[in-house]
């Protein structure tokens, strides 16, 4: 195969560097140490805050009012040194043969200045860069598992410059290895190594990390691998047949996130040769301003622009990812959308048809319809967790390590990993399984368009009301007394607990591994704390709106004592 390096620069002569990088990182940055510094000084407790669960975001453009810069180059150039250190470490490396990081990023417009202060990090630590540019969050990460060295892979760890769906302002990482996303331990422990890396940085020594950098980039296509990696999957479900979608009118909606890039790359090598007709996709230009809307299954207004080119274009199928890619949410050609639970019901039943009676780990708020479907109507086990990708996507690693078999991990928000995908978080895999059902429907002569997928989830029990309400903790408030909001709102939960279980019309969850849930008036609501922010949500499902605020007042009478809980969502839901 012809190489697909399109700058192979020769790399600096790391050796030396590696060697000592791998006995102290802090020597290396000092050996270069004179005394002056323009670069301005932080606390290991600034750092610390850039994590998010198991990323890391920050602030990566100035000017939106009270939001000052934190995703600096040096602080960027730190944690991509720590990241490098934390790997050699892991990989036990001993400096003979460099370690190799690929790095992406999405269509934020800060994603270029990030990316070279993220490989100055990299090779400054003597490990070799290969640069992606615009990426998705999954392919970074199947980098780590792609044999082809033609492409340099596999890649010994994979960073992704990304904040998914925050605003234009801001800016992350993700990092992997071939052992899949990094956790939240490991980020904070990068994060402590980069505080002391940083401290050590001087003008000179950053002068020079960028010039070796410069020295030692490589460059590859490897959204060509990852594509038709995509592409060989759907074949194959349809028989091998070469255009398995011939006829077949999918528009892809991609909200001008790195989806757009995608999208096009979608469009052009995975759908397009699949057979299948695209016209009428939108937003695929990559903006980092979003000005369409923000890429992101969960948003109404995205959910109907998707929803609306389907109908407009009288297409069979739409698609839309979120700015990475790494989640989806896909419409039917009457408009109704697979999203949220009827995503997770069918992407359930599909698996189920593979592997009867495997278990499906979802995220906390899943209906209590979803779980009659995947149990009773597909004979599967629904084992609702928490909320959190990777927290579900680790469960079912677990259950399977414990010999439960699971198949399927994933979240109303549009995540979903698969053990056939190395349990890689991939919006787009999702949405490949998806296509692989209509086309092994063509392939065994069932004509109907994306009938086959809506008939999948005919049966799921869908609430007449689903209200997200997120209540927010004050954190100035005198009533924290000095302590977290985490500890604040532990304490609501434990008051409403003994709520519930002096309340008759209500019924505490069996099974709950997040917050507290109970079920009353033909519904359930969830309360739990939000995995990054000082916010409570909560979530109310009932056949009728009546009914959802009698379990509304439940928990507004429960708590409200706690008066810096912003009660207002809530109120404005209960009011007659
Ligand atoms: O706890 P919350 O604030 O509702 O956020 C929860 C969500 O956070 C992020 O978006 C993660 O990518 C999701 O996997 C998770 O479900």
């Amino acid at each position: 195969m012809e190489t697909d390096v399109v700058a192979l620069i020769t790399p600096i002569c790391y050796c030396e560097f590696a060697v000592f990088f791998t006995h102290s990182l802090l020597l290396v940055f000092l050996a270069a140490a004179p005394s002056t510094t323009s670069i301005p000084y932080l606390e290991k407790v600034d750092f610390m805050k850039l994590q998010n669960g198991s990323d890391i975001r920050g602030v990566a453009v100035a000017g939106v009012e009270g939001e000052p810069v934190t995703l600096t180059e040096p602080v960027t150039e730190a944690i991509a040194a720590a990241f490098s250190a934390w790997l050699l470490e892991m990989k036990r490396a001993d400096g003979a043969k460099p370690l190799r990081v690929s790095v992406g990023h999405d269509s934020r417009i800060s994603a270029q200045v990030l990316q070279d202060a993220v490989s100055r990090g990299i090779a400054g630590a003597g490990l070799d860069v290969v640069q992606y540019r615009l990426a998705s969050t999954p392919a970074m990460f199947n980098s780590t598992l792609t044999e082809d060295e033609a492409f340099l892979c596999p890649v010994d760890g994979a960073i992704m410059i990304t904040a998914s769906h925050l605003p234009y302002n801001r800016n992350g990482f993700k990092f992997f290895t071939n052992a899949g996303g990094l956790g939240k331990a490991d980020i904070k422990n990068i994060l402590e190594r980069a505080a002391d890396i940083y401290k050590s940085f001087t003008d000179e020594g950053l002068m020079k990390s960028k010039r070796k950098a410069s020295e030692s980039i490589k460059r590859v296509d490897y959204m060509t691998v990852y594509t038709s990696d995509l592409v060989k999957a759907v074949r194959k479900a349809a028989e091998n047949i070469e255009r398995p979608l011939e006829g077949f009118h999918i528009v892809v909606d991609a909200g001008n996130g790195a989806g757009g890039f995608f999208a096009m790359v979608f469009q052009e090598k995975v759908l397009q040769p699949l057979g299948a007709i695209t016209s009428g996709s939108q937003f695929l230009e990559p903006d980092g301003l979003f000005p369409n809307h923000i890429p992101n299954p969960e948003d109404k207004t995205a959910m109907k622009a998707i929803t609306q080119a389907v109908l407009e274009n009288k297409a069979d199928l739409g698609i839309i990812f979120d700015t990475d890619v790494d989640r989806s949410a896909a419409v039917d050609s009457t408009g109704h959308e697979f999203n949220r639970n009827r995503l997770i019901a069918l992407m359930s039943a599909i698996v189920l048809e593979e592997h009867p009676g495997t278990t499906i780990v979802t995220d906390s708020v899943t209906s209590d319809g979803l779980t009659t479907f995947i149990e009773k109507k597909l004979g599967g086990k629904h084992h609702r967790f928490k909320r959190g990708y990777k927290n579900v996507i680790d469960e079912a690693v677990r259950l399977n390590s414990v010999g439960e078999e699971s198949h399927l991990a994933i979240e109303t928000s549009g995540h979903g990993a698969l053990k056939e995908n190395h349990w890689l978080d991939d919006g787009a895999y999702l949405m490949v399984k998806v296509l692989n059902k209509l086309a092994s429907a063509r392939a065994s002569g069932i004509a109907g368009g994306s009938k086959v997928l809506t008939d999948l989830v005919e049966g799921l029990q869908e609430p007449g009301v689903a209200v997200e309400l997120r209540l927010k903790i004050d954190q100035n408030h005198p009533d924290l007394k000095g302590g977290s909001f985490r500890e604040y709102g532990m304490a609501v939960l434990r008051l409403l607990e003994n709520h519930i279980e002096s309340d008759p019309k209500l019924q505490k969850a069996p099974v709950n591994y997040e917050g507290v849930r109970a079920s009353g008036f033909g519904g359930w609501f969830l309360l739990r704390l939000s995995l990054h922010d000082p916010v409570l949500p909560l979530n109310i499902e009932a056949a009728s709106h009546g009914d959802a605020v009698k379990l509304g007042l439940a928990v507004s009478s429960a708590v409200k004592d706690f008066h810096a809980l912003d009660m207002s969502a809530l109120d404005k839901f209960i009011q007659p």
